[in-house]
């Protein structure tokens, strides 16, 4: 979830998608700058944070990157549950990563918080000669499914942070509870008001 205070707002944000799409490789992009040609898969899941500045706020991510092999599957709820935002990351040069990636977003809908931000993630952009989905056909799965669509790469950093700065951009910023701390009112016309209608 997402929880306010002084203008700083901690998001609790979840990668998924298939082996392989670049999850771990898009956060070590956003986090440390850092591009791995050849990323260790990710066992269970790992932590890390990052906090953006946006506007006069800073929202500060706990990420969690979850392990795309199937084998990890029934974990994936212990780290969606509660998040205030998602990424769903496909290789755009692999159709079943993509069909993957639609799965998750299905799963989210269903059992994800329902304010949850999603982002649409087609990762490895950079590999234009290797496409077997199109942005198009990426895009209107995105607009028909109320998530928002970019192509990215870990590799040369093409939409990294911006991907990141816009889901930031749309968390609902929660209002404080009690912003003033707790006021009492003495209402005596509503105590009689209550008391005559249920004694
Ligand atoms: N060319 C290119 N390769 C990428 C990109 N992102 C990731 N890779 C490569 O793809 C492979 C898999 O990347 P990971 O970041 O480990 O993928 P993952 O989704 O975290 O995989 P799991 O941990 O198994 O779920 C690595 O060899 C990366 O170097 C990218 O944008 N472009």
């Amino acid at each position: 979830m997402a929880t306010i205070g002084n203008n700083n707002l901690n998001a609790k944000l979840v990668l998924l998608g298939d082996m392989g799409a670049g999850k771990s490789s898009l956060v070590l992009r956003f986090v440390k700058g850092q591009f791995l040609e050849f990323q260790e898969s990710t066992i269970g899941a790992a932590f890390f944070s990052q906090t953006l500045a946006v506007n006069d706020a800073t929202v500060k991510f706990e990420i969690w990157d979850t392990a795309g092999q199937e084998r990890y599957h029934s974990l994936a709820p212990m780290y969606y549950r509660g998040a205030a935002a998602a990424i769903i990351v496909y290789d755009i040069t692999s159709t079943e990563s993509f069909t993957r990636a639609k799965k998750w977003v299905q799963e989210l809908q269903k059992q994800g918080n329902p304010n949850m931000v999603m982002a649409f993630a087609g990762n490895k952009a950079d590999l234009e000669e290797k496409r077997k989905v199109t942005a198009e056909e990426a895009r209107l799965y995105a607009e028909e499914n109320g998530l928002f669509f970019m192509e990215t790469s870990a590799k040369t950093a093409s939409n990294v942070n911006d991907i990141f700065y816009e889901i930031a951009r749309r968390l609902p910023r929660a209002q404080p509870q009690n912003p003033a701390g707790m006021v009492l009112v003495d209402r005596p016309a509503d105590r009689s008001q209550s008391a005559a209608c249920c004694s």
